[in-house]
């Protein structure tokens, strides 16, 4: 681990309540404020400042010529280097690594200038081999560079990627890349662009503005090949990568995200210790949490140019939406989470559980696939932060964070294509031999322990004792996809499993057949297809699912075959698709029933379900013509790229619309009310009991004024001036007996 990244790593005993807190401040008190309070380092601090400061002085960076600034800024070092006798090694530390990150906002301004005034070169990436360079030029910036190298603590270039400014731009920030980069054994890297459900969604909004996507790029880059990487990503694909060692990643994605976040809000609570004796929650993954955060946060503010939009995607990533309001006052930022938000009864159980809300509050939209989700968040909002909220969102420290459903969809002409190309037919019809005479059901899950695996393996033993006329005429074909493997939940299961899957083929199988075909890997697209279109009957047993998209995946490739969709009611999509077959996974016996519901459902009943969940998933405008005489064209609804066009609509929307709450309601200034309520001749004084005269944070309902309180109000009410008004949602008896 070099300095820096220990430096990333925040100690326990300055860890605290106020850590992801974003309270707003004036802009001299930001520019003293370290990022994250529990982060201690100056590196971040100071590229923090030297971001914010430059960027709220964009006249002054564009209006230097290519010369000055920069013997203006060596001046300046010089002068600092002068001074650094004066001053503590960790205040001239942060100093100098200020000038250096002006160096690099100047140098990156230098290029737009050389840029403007070169044909055909639109792009200003640090890449030593560009020919339309003077060397004059190259020169400055190998110098620079050098300062830079010598500067950066983790060897690695703080390169500004500031793009001419062209108008918004829409950063979206995930914990993974869209992209995986490998290192072959040559040491020669490979790009490769994922095509998951979050890359065809943006592919709407890409069309509103131009996006770069900001993320992990899933394994550890050497601090020396970054820049290469860097810039291939950025050049290539639109990302901008955010380097974490290995050793990080695994404290952060699976240590916090991935054995505290995810089962807790998946409803898993699980043991306090593993079953090597260490704590479950230990506080190294939190501050690993809080370090990625931080190093995100870090990535954000390199790019970030004044009136661009930030989408933050996802459980990962919950405290970057603070972060970033710390240092980007009027910032639009949205949040999305993925996952399900659980019941405060739940969520309560988590430690950090205030700093992550506040860390997510600071967002202007947070998004949620369901209303349950969503009211779980308010009432959670309400009870551990004591919050005033509404339908519509939480009111926190005079900024709203307004509250949306956005339920994600997937990109139905991916799935048109695929059944139109002949090498898919062809897969399909040798996939129908195989399986002929036979029922095929089909389950598509990663291996994990939400998605109920188990259960359905266990509803398919007790179907073919129960109804033992399925016997050899079903087989279920289980994709199990391999993830997070590294975590002992995930190994367990892996191993449940596998014995599992190997007592009902022994019990139920034959020589020629047996009831579980258990591919213990990743499909291809195409294949997932065929099997998707072969399929008679899909089973997501999901023991909680943020949504499910193999669910919408199956529907919309069983235009012909009508086939059943089992859901279970824990997943988010079975809020939506009222075609299915609903379950609990829990009562293996019902699921059982309902998959011989599936496999016995005519023809007729199935074409009825089939419709019901397809136009949830795709409406085709020559079936609603008549109705709809003024759409034109396709009328997508619940697509993933209507979903992506419709949270950034919502975000424009609420970010307007909280510039024009802020002028409608000021903030009052004390000296001038009390100025003005001591020459008033009446008063009127409205005092809300819970938030007000109460702790904000007590909900208890026995929670009785204390002696001040009355004392304060049978002053006031002395003065016959004043009329009192207290306001509670408690009861009058209780009422009576505080005032009375
Ligand atoms: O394998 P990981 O990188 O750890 O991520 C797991 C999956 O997370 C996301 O799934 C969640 O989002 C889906 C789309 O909103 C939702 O349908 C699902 O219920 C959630 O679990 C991500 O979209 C997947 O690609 C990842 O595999
Ligand atoms: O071998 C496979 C199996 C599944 N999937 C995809 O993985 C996604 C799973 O998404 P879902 O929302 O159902 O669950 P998640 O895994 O995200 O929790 C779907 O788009 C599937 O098409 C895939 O790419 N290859």
């Amino acid at each position: 681990m070099s300095g820096r990244e220990e430096d990333l790593v925040c100690r326990k005993d300055n860890y605290s309540t106020s850590s992801a807190d974003f309270e707003y401040a004036s802009e001299n008190e930001v520019e003293e404020q370290t990022i994250l309070g529990n982060l201690p380092g100056t590196v971040r601090n100071t590229t923090f400042k030297a971001a914010s400061r430059e960027r709220s002085d964009g006249s002054e960076v564009l209006s230097s010529s290519p010369e000055s600034p920069v013997t203006t800024e060596t001046q300046e070092l010089q002068e600092l280097q002068k001074q650094r006798g004066e001053m503590s090694p960790k205040a001239a530390q942060e100093e100098i690594l200020a000038q250096i990150q002006r160096l690099q906002l100047k140098l990156t301004e230098l290029r737009e200038v050389d840029n403007t005034s070169s044909v055909g070169s639109h792009h200003s990436q640090l890449n030593t081999s560009s020919s339309g360079h003077s060397l004059h030029r190259q020169n400055l910036e190998s110098s620079v560079r050098d300062t830079i190298c010598q500067q950066s603590e983790t060897g690695e270039t703080l390169i500004s990627t500031n793009s001419a400014k062209v108008g918004p731009k829409l950063l979206v920030v995930s914990n993974r890349l869209p992209v995986t980069v490998t290192k072959d054994n040559n040491g020669a890297y490979h790009f490769n662009m994922s095509s998951g459900g979050l890359v065809s969604a943006l592919k709407g909004v890409k069309s509103l503005m131009p996006f770069l996507w900001i993320g992990w790029p899933g394994t550890e880059i050497d601090p020396n090949e970054r820049d290469y990487v860097r810039n291939k990503l950025r050049e290539g694909y639109s990302c901008f990568p955010v380097f974490i060692t290995d050793e990080q990643a695994n404290l952060y994605y699976n240590g916090f995200c991935n054995d505290v976040l995810w089962p807790l809000f998946h409803y898993v609570p699980l043991p306090i210790v593993s079953s090597d004796g260490e704590r479950k929650f230990d506080f190294k993954y939190w501050q690993a949490y809080s370090a990625a955060n931080y190093r995100f946060a870090e990535a954000v503010l390199q790019v970030y140019q004044e009136g661009d939009y930030i989408w933050v995607q996802d459980y990962h990533l919950l405290l970057l939406p603070s972060l970033l309001r710390r240092r980007l006052r009027d910032v639009k930022i949205g949040f999305f989470l993925h996952i399900p938000f659980p019941t405060s009864e739940v969520y309560r159980i988590i430690p950090v559980r205030k700093e992550l809300l506040q860390g997510v509050l600071a967002a202007d939209l947070i998004g949620f696939h369901t209303y349950d989700y969503a009211r779980h968040f308010l009432s959670v909002c309400t009870r551990i932060l004591g919050l005033d909220s509404s339908p519509k969102g939480v009111n926190y420290h005079s900024h709203f964070a307004h509250v949306g459903i956005f339920p994600i969809g997937i990109d139905p002409n991916t799935f048109h294509r695929a059944l139109e190309d002949a090498n898919v037919q062809q897969r399909i019809q040798e996939l129908h031999e195989r399986f002929m005479g036979k029922k095929v059901l089909l389950g598509v899950d990663r291996l994990d322990y939400i998605k109920g695996v188990p259960h359905k393996l266990l509803a398919l033993e007790w179907l073919l004792t129960k109804y033992s006329e399925w016997m050899h005429k079903v087989v279920l074909v289980q994709i199990a996809v391999p993830t997070r493997t590294e975590i002992e939940e995930y190994k367990k299961l892996s191993s449940q499993t596998n014995e599992l899957v190997g007592r009902i083929n022994g019990k139920f199988g034959t020589v020629d057949h047996s009831p579980i075909m258990f591919i213990n890997q990743s499909l291809a697209f195409e294949e997932l297809v065929a099997l998707y279109t072969v399929a008679d009957v899909a089973i997501v047993s999901s023991v909680r699912d943020g949504m499910n998209l193999v669910s919408y995946e199956y529907v919309m490739c069983q235009q012909a075959n009508k086939g059943v969709l089992i859901l279970s009611e824990f997943a988010g999509s079975a809020q939506s698709l009222s075609g299915a077959i609903r379950v609990n996974p829990w009562n293996v016996e019902e699921l059982a029933n309902a998959i011989h519901e599936a496999l016995s459902m005519p023809r007729r009943e199935r074409e009825i379900k089939h419709w019901k969940l397809y136009r949830y998933v795709w409406l085709e405008v020559f079936e609603f013509v008549f109705l709809m005489i003024y759409v034109s064209s396709y009328v997508t609804t619940h697509t993933a790229e209507y979903w992506a066009k419709s949270f950034f609509q919502e975000l424009d929307n609420v970010v307007k619309h909280r510039d024009e709450l802020r002028l409608s309601l000021p903030l009052l200034n004390v000296k001038s009310v009390i100025k003005r309520i001591s020459i008033a001749r009446t008063r009127l004084f409205l005092l809300e009991y819970e938030g007000s005269l109460c702790h904000p944070k007590s909900l208890a309902e026995l929670n009785s004024p204390t002696s001040t309180h009355i004392k304060i109000l049978t002053r006031l009410c002395s003065d016959p001036r004043n009329i009192i008004v207290v306001i509670s949602g408690r009861s009058k008896t209780i009422l009576d007996n505080w005032f009375g």
